[in-house]
């Protein structure tokens, strides 16, 4: 960690676009080739500010082991990784949900019902809750497709606009908690490099939309 440069873990893919629209309402001076280029680190010219671009599930463990001293990363990644980081601002960007779904009117005819997701965390916390004993089936992508040719009875996926369950003839049984994007801090940089931390997240807060401020 170099002391005197902040390094923020950017989610490439899909939050990339909402978060660096956010930075920019921010006032941080991204260039225009941001979101364009293909190299993993860029530093700002006039800011001590180095951005380093992972995939989304990465983020929480760039911050946790200080490669990074700040990250943005979905509440969904963020309950699957358990990683220990501060979670300080929601920034309200990237909103969905999670939520169970399967085809509808389906009975299974399994002693426990087969759950396939991508959150195999946050779908056995949610079933233990319930007192419900499942089996878990571990996927990668396309998680819709599990229910509709028997691999499982339902999944516990993202829920956005809705359009990939409809078009899949799938409906929605519960709703988990919704989603959204958080920023994390890990904990050493926060004590070493608390003031300029706290002058990056009031800039956060007051750009991002309808966020709150909390430590998880
Ligand atoms: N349909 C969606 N609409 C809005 N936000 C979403 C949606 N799907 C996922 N997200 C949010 O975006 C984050 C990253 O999603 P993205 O699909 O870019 O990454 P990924 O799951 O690693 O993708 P891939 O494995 O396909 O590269 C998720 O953690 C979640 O918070
Ligand atoms: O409600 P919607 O707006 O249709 O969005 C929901 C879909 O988006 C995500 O998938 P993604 O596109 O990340 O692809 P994946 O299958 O690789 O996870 C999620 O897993 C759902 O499949």
């Amino acid at each position: 960690m170099n002391d005197s440069i902040i390094t923020i873990a950017m989610p490439k893919g899909r939050i990339f676009g909402d978060a660096c629209n956010l930075l920019r309402r921010a006032g941080f001076e991204l260039p225009a080739a941001f979101e364009t280029a293909r190299r993993l680190i860029i530093d700002l010219d006039d800011e001590p500010f180095r951005f380093i671009l992972a995939k989304p599930v990465d983020v929480p463990t760039y911050v946790e082991y200080g490669a990074a001293d700040i990250g943005i990363a979905g509440k969904d990644v963020l309950l699957e990784s358990g990683r220990d980081v501060y979670e300080m601002v929601d920034l309200g960007i990237s909103r969905c949900h999670m939520a169970v779904a399967g085809l509808p009117n389906h009975s299974s005819k399994r002693p426990y019902l087969q759950i396939a997701t991508k959150y195999p965390k946050i779908a056995s916390e949610f079933y233990r809750k319930r007192g419900e004993q499942i089996d878990l089936i571990a996927l990668n992508g396309s998680i819709e497709l599990a229910p509709i040719v028997g691999l499982a009875d339902a999944i516990v996926d993202i829920v956005s606009t809705g359009q990939t369950l409809r078009e899949n003839g799938l409906v929605e049984y519960a709703k988990l908690m919704d989603i959204s994007s958080r920023l994390i801090v890990n904990p050493v940089s926060y004590r070493l490099k608390k003031e300029a931390i706290d002058r990056i997240v009031s800039r956060m807060i007051a750009s991002a939309e309808g966020s709150t401020i909390g430590m998880d």
